[in-house]
C-alpha cells in the first residue's frame, strides 16, 4: 500500500476482504433470549390465534348484556373465575360470575362489568356462595371481552423475514408460544490489541506502562454494531506470542481487528507476522488512522489498526462500524452538515477526521487538536468532523459534514 490510498480505496478493500465471510453466514436457531438485535430469515407465521382464547379484559362480573340492561340490578353471583382457571365455566341466564382480567369468558356471558361499577354483597361467612352484586350500569354485548384471534389469527404473519428483532417482536413471538427463531448468524469478531507497554489485568503500572483502552473500545464498537465479541484480548510485541494469540483468536472468529504494530518502528509485531503471510500494510491519506492493514489468515479476513487510541477508534468507526451495522440490519450513522464555530487548520493531503461537539444551533466546535493520542479528549466528542483530503483552512462559518459518533 505504498504510496499512500485514499480512505475509499482502503474502505472498498476492507469491504472485498469481508464480502465472503458476509456471504456466507446463513442461518441458525437461536433461542429467544439471545436473538436480540438479530435480523429475522424468514416470513414467521403464528401457529395460535392471538388472544389465545376469549377472555376478560376487566376485573368485575362476566354477565349477559341483556340481564343489566335495566341497570342499576342485582345478580346472584355464582362462581368465581380467576386468571389461569382452566376447566371451561358456563354463564347461567341472569346470574353473574366473577372473573379477573386475562380469565377465559364463560360461555353465554357477553360482556364484562369491571368492579368499580359494582357493589358485592357476599354470603354468609363472607363466602362468594349466595353472594349478591348489584350492577351500576348497562353495558352492550362485547364491552371488556377479549376476542380470541382479535390481535392476530393462526397462520397470519407474525414477523416478516428482515425484522431486527427489538424487546417487541420479542414479545409476540414469546406471546405466541414461539421459543426460536431463525436468524442470520451474526459476525463473531476478534480484538487483539499488542504491544509490550500494556498492563495486562494481573500486573502493575510502571513507568513506560500504559492501560489497554483499545481492547475495550473495539470490543464495545463491535457489541454496539450488532456483532458478537468472539475474543477480546491482548499480546505483547514478540511474534511468537502474538502468533499464538492470533491462531486461538482467529480459531473462534469470522473476522479479526488488531491494534498497534503497523508502523514504522523497530518492534512492529503485527506487520512483521502478518506480512509474510501475504498482509497488505501501508498507508491510508487520513488523520488519525495512518497506518492500516488487511489480511487473510486460514481464510479468516484481518483487518489491522494503527495503536493510538484515536487512531483505533476512528478506523473502526470509519471503515468497520458501517459495514458491521449494514450486516446486523442497523441504520447507518448518519452524516450532517454543520458551520464551523472557530477555524481550522488541515494537512494537505490527508483526510482528517477531528474530534467535536455539535451544538444545537448548528454549529460544530473542536474539542481538541488533532494528535491521535488525545482518548480522554475523544470522550467530549460527539461527532468526528471530516475535513476534506485536500482542504488546508477553513473559516468560522464555512460547511463540513460530521459523523455522528
Ligand atoms: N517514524 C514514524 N513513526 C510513526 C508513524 C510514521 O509514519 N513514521 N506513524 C505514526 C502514526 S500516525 C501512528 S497512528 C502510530 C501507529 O503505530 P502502531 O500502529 O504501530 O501502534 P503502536 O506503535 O503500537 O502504538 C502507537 C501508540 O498507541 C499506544 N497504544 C497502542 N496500543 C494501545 C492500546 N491498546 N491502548 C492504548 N494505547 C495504545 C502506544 O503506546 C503508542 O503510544 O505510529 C506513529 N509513529
Ligand atoms: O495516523 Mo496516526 O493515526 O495519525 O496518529
Amino acid at each position: 500500500m505504498t504510496p499512500a490510498v485514499t480512505v475509499e480505496e482502503h474502505a472498498r478493500r476492507i469491504e472485498q476482504l469481508l464480502a465472503p465471510v458476509i456471504e456466507s453466514l446463513g442461518a441458525e436457531p437461536v433461542p429467544l433470549a439471545s436473538a436480540l438485535g438479530c435480523l429475522t430469515v424468514a416470513n414467521i407465521r403464528s401457529d395460535v390465534d392471538l388472544p389465545l382464547f376469549r377472555n376478560s379484559q376487566m376485573d368485575g362480573f362476566a354477565v349477559r348484556a341483556i340481564d343489566v340492561a335495566s341497570a342499576p340490578i342485582a345478580l346472584e353471583v355464582t362462581g368465581d373465575i380467576p386468571a389461569g382457571h382452566a376447566a371451561p365455566v358456563a354463564l347461567i341466564a341472569g346470574t353473574a360470575l366473577r372473573i379477573m382480567t386475562g380469565a377465559p369468558m364463560p360461555t353465554g356471558a357477553d360482556t364484562v362489568i369491571p368492579v368499580e361499577d359494582t357493589e358485592l354483597v357476599l354470603g354468609r361467612d363472607d363466602a362468594l356462595e349466595g353472594a349478591i352484586v348489584t350492577v351500576a350500569r348497562a353495558r352492550s354485548a362485547g364491552e371488556f371481552v377479549r376476542e380470541r384471534g382479535s390481535d392476530l389469527r393462526r397462520g397470519d404473519l407474525l414477523l416478516p423475514a428482515g425484522t431486527r428483532l427489538a424487546p417487541r417482536h420479542l414479545a409476540a413471538l414469546a406471546a405466541a408460544g414461539v421459543s426460536h427463531v431463525d436468524v442470520r448468524r451474526r459476525l463473531r469478531v476478534g480484538v487483539i490489541t499488542t504491544g509490550a507497554e500494556l498492563v495486562a489485568d494481573d500486573e502493575e503500572l510502571a513507568l513506560g506502562r500504559i492501560f489497554d483502552a483499545n481492547r475495550i473500545a473495539l470490543a464495545a464498537g463491535i457489541a454496539e454494531t450488532g456483532a458478537i465479541v468472539s475474543i477480546a484480548t491482548s499480546s505483547d510485541d514478540d511474534p511468537v506470542t502474538f502468533r499464538r494469540v492470533l491462531d486461538e483468536v482467529i480459531g473462534a472468529s469470522d473476522l479479526v481487528i488488531t491494534s498497534g504494530g503497523v508502523s514504522k518502528g523497530a518492534f512492529e509485531v503485527v506487520r512483521e507476522v502478518l506480512e509474510p503471510l501475504g498482509a497488505s500494510v501501508g498507508s491510508v491519506a487520513m488523520q488519525p488512522g495512518g497506518p492500516q492493514g488487511t489480511a487473510v489468515v486460514d481464510s479468516v479476513p484481518v483487518v489491522c489498526f494503527p495503536g493510538n487510541p484515536v487512531s483505533t477508534q476512528v478506523s473502526f468507526a470509519v471503515f468497520l462500524a458501517p459495514i458491521l451495522r449494514r450486516v446486523a440490519g442497523l441504520p447507518a450513522r448518519s452524516a450532517e452538515t454543520r458551520t464551523l464555530a472557530s477555524p481550522v487548520q488541515s494537512v494537505a493531503g490527508k483526510r482528517q477526521f477531528l474530534r467535536g461537539v455539535a451544538s444545537d444551533d448548528g454549529t460544530v466546535a473542536l474539542v481538541s487538536g488533532p494528535s491521535s493520542h488525545l482518548v480522554a479528549a475523544m470522550a467530549r466528542a460527539d461527532v468526528l468532523i471530516d475535513i476534506p483530503v485536500e482542504t488546508t483552512r477553513l473559516e468560522a462559518g464555512e460547511s463540513v459534514a460530521v459523523w455522528m459518533l
